[in-house]
């Protein structure tokens, strides 16, 4: 295939400059995302090599061959910088201009230079390795990271496979040839796929950054930030589900509702970050003394509640007897303790309807209070 090739580094420089710019947009909208930054300045920096490197045969050679690939292998360098920061890993800065570096030295070697083909083989070898290294570092995270990775694994290494495999096909005379004119396959097939995967990976990395962004806020907007457990959306949410689930199976299931007592006393007396302890405390309490199928929430200041799908109530009350007596335990200061009022309902009386759960487990917390408190009381219709 023969295209012209001016045009062809016109169509890449456009398109690495303008998607470049785009993330660099996307990074100062979003700063925390360090990722697009580096995935900017990669874009930048070869659209600036390809300039450069398209600058040959004006009269520039030597600083073209140079400088215009030391910039082209400085991108591959930040673009695998781009893909640690992602995965949360420190920069590496020695790794990271290694390949401008060696690319520097070899400019020194006179051979080096009047060899294209030996120069397209180092500059084609050492973005196999950036490209390798990046996905590497994907790979090796696949399992903590929350978003899909496919796409971009699959990406880089179609790219490295690419780039390799066009080396090696298009080996010796062809290359040494390809800048007199006579031969151009091997640099339009470069930079016609140059110009496809930097489109398809830019797009690929805003995609993961931003799912991943979109999942950590949806997370806080679930999470009480002092608990640390979910909050009454996310409380309402995850228990409507699991009774769904109990409606199918033909289980039933019962609500906790626990109120800490004497809340403003102990805020009034200790302050409120002793308040705020105990708060954190009992929440942590909670999430640890309840089985991984049930589901707690803070659903208000000092009130939380806690579905247990295939409990009846017999099995509900021996729960909440259960966190009563470790809250009763808690040592929040020497001498400070705090204590829980729990009110038990379950579905043999109020059906699988969670407003109706709470509000019958809400009289029995009423009697659990007028009883006394600090203790545990069912709903009794
Ligand atoms: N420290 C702290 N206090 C809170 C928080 N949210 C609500 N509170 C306080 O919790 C107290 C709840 O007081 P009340 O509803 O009167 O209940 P109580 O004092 O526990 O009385 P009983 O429930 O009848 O035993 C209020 O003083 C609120 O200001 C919080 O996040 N941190």
């Amino acid at each position: 295939m023969t295209l012209h090739l001016p045009t062809l580094f016109l169509l890449d420089i456009y398109m690495l400059t303008l998607l470049g710019g785009l993330m660099l947009h996307a990074w100062r909208r979003s700063k925390s995302e360090a990722t697009l930054g580096c995935m900017a300045g990669t874009l930048l920096l070869a659209a600036l090599g390809a300039l450069v490197v398209g600058l040959r045969g004006m009269g520039v050679d030597t600083l073209s061959i140079l400088l215009g690939n030391m910039l082209l292998q400085l991108a591959s360098g930040v673009g695998w910088a781009a893909m640690r920061v992602f995965v949360g890993r420190r920069l590496c800065w020695p790794g990271v201009a290694a390949g401008a570096l060696l690319w520097g030295l070899l400019g020194l070697w006179p051979y080096f230079m009047s060899s294209v083909s030996l120069r397209v083989t180092v500059s084609t070898l050492l973005t196999v390795l950036y490209t390798t290294l990046t996905a590497w570092e994907l790979w090796r995270v696949r399992r903590q990271l929350e978003v899909a990775i496919a796409p971009a694994l699959a990406l880089l290494l179609v790219h490295a496979l690419f780039c390799a495999g066009l080396l090696l096909v298009s080996r010796g005379p062809a290359i040494e040839r390809m800048w007199d004119g006579l031969d151009h396959g091997f640099l339009t097939w470069r930079l016609l796929e140059t110009f496809l995967f930097a489109i398809s990976i830019a797009f690929v990395i805003l995609a993961m950054v931003r799912e991943r962004a979109e999942l950590r806020y949806r997370a806080a907007a679930e999470r009480d930030p002092l608990t640390n457990i979910g909050n009454r959306r996310a409380f309402t949410g995850n228990a409507e589900a699991r009774l769904a689930r109990c409606v199918a199976e033909g289980r039933p299931a019962a609500l906790l509702l626990c109120d800490l007592d004497y809340f403003k006393q102990l805020n009034d007396s200790h302050g409120h970050a002793t308040g705020d302890a105990a708060l954190v405390a009992f929440g942590r309490l909670l999430a640890l003394g309840i089985r991984q199928q049930d589901v707690c929430g803070r659903i208000g200041g000092e009130e939380f509640a806690c579905l247990l799908p295939a409990a009846d109530e017999a099995v509900a009350l021996q729960v909440a007897e259960r966190i009563r007596q470790a809250c009763s335990e808690l040592l929040l200061e020497p001498e400070v303790r705090v204590s829980v009022s729990i009110g038990v309902a379950s579905t043999e009386q109020a059906g699988y309807d969670l407003s109706r759960l709470l509000a019958l487990a809400d009289q029995a917390l009423y009697r659990a209070k007028a009883g006394g408190r600090d203790r545990v009381e069912c709903f009794a219709g």
